[in-house]
């Protein structure tokens, strides 16, 4: 980075966030691996969904979708919703989000500071057959004339991690990594950085954490603790996967519970000094696993962090 600079900009403050080693955490599990974490909270609006909300904006300005003062929506677990909300201030568009009535305290008042317009829905909505397509299909009805951003099948999202985040994570370890971690909402992390680092190097294996079926609500158990804006990649209804997602690129999926991804999550803070939210504790949980195996001896693991532990304060009693 030059000295001396002054951004144009909220966009340019987007991406470029560090690599940082997890040294006390190798030591604390006496681990055989080097694991370095990828720092998304450090986008300007405090999450890796940040990317998304920019390469979505500034695909669809480029091909002239919209226009000042433009209105915005999507269906969202929160993240994406406060990246394309600090996008659309920065750019002049409005925006209006639908959100499970689960969600955190936080994320909604975050997105009430943006002036977003917001609407929750059932969670048990959610678990009726096709939900997610029919409420897609309802919001868009709801709003003919806005521009729907389609996080979960807009290929500018899987396509900015592909610009971004794989490049960056290549030029920063100088190529020395072996095993990428990340989870999936989107799939765009995951698909777009994992396509980007194995056109590098197509021996470098990804790694998807998922939450454990305990940990997703069903209506049997509407309500479980869940890793929020993380969802179940394998054993899913067909058809129920984002289009974002590229399985193709996925090597292994690592099941991992809400607290044991809370559990490690707090362990970053107190080891580290990043205090993450629960689903960079589950990458982490994962990356843990895999470095316990002879075969990763001596080998880089990457782990993505999304966001904060801060997004989700309100969930959660402070622990001893
Ligand atoms: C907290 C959190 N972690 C991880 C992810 C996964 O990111 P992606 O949508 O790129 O798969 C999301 C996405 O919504 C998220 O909100």
């Amino acid at each position: 980075m030059k000295l001396g600079r002054i951004y144009r900009d909220f966009t340019e403050l987007v991406g470029n966030t560090p690599l940082v080693e997890l040294a006390r955490i190798r030591t604390k599990y006496n681990l055989q691996s080097r694991i370095l974490a990828k720092i998304e909270y450090l986008n300007p609006a405090g999450s890796v969904k940040d990317r998304t909300a920019w390469g979505i904006i500034c695909e669809a300005e480029k091909s002239g979708r919209l226009k000042p003062g433009d209105l915005l929506f999507d269906l969202t677990s929160g993240n994406t919703g406060i990246g394309i909300a600090a996008v659309a201030s920065a750019r002049g568009y409005r925006t209006k989000f639908y959100l499970r009535n689960t969600i955190s305290e936080d994320k909604i008042n975050i997105l009430r500071q943006f002036g977003s317009e917001i609407e929750l829905i059932e969670n048990e909505e959610l678990f009726q057959p096709d939900a997610i397509h029919r409420i897609i299909d309802r919001i868009k009805a709801e709003n003919p004339d806005a521009f729907y951003t389609g996080q979960r099948s807009n290929d500018a999202n899987p396509q900015v991690h592909f610009e971004t985040t794989g490049p960056e994570i290549w030029r920063d370890t100088e190529g020395d990594i072996d095993i990428l971690v990340a989870t999936v909402g989107t799939g765009g992390t995951v698909s777009g950085a994992g396509r980007f680092l194995k056109a590098q190097k197509p021996e470098i294996r990804i790694v998807v954490a998922e939450p454990t079926p305990q940990s997703v609500p069903s209506p049997e158990n509407p309500d479980a603790s869940t890793i929020e804006g993380v969802h179940k990649v394998t054993e899913v209804e067909e058809g129920t996967l984002p289009e974002t997602y590229d399985k193709s690129v996925v090597d292994e999926v690592i099941a991992v519970t809400t607290e044991e991804a809370r559990r490690a999550a707090l362990a970053v803070a107190r080891e580290e000094g990043f205090l993450v939210g629960t689903s960079s504790g589950a990458a982490i949980f994962a990356a843990i696993e895999l470095s316990r195996r002879a075969e990763n001896d001596g080998k880089t693991i990457a782990v993505v962090f999304p966001d904060s532990g801060e997004r989700y304060l309100s969930l959660f009693d402070a622990p001893g």
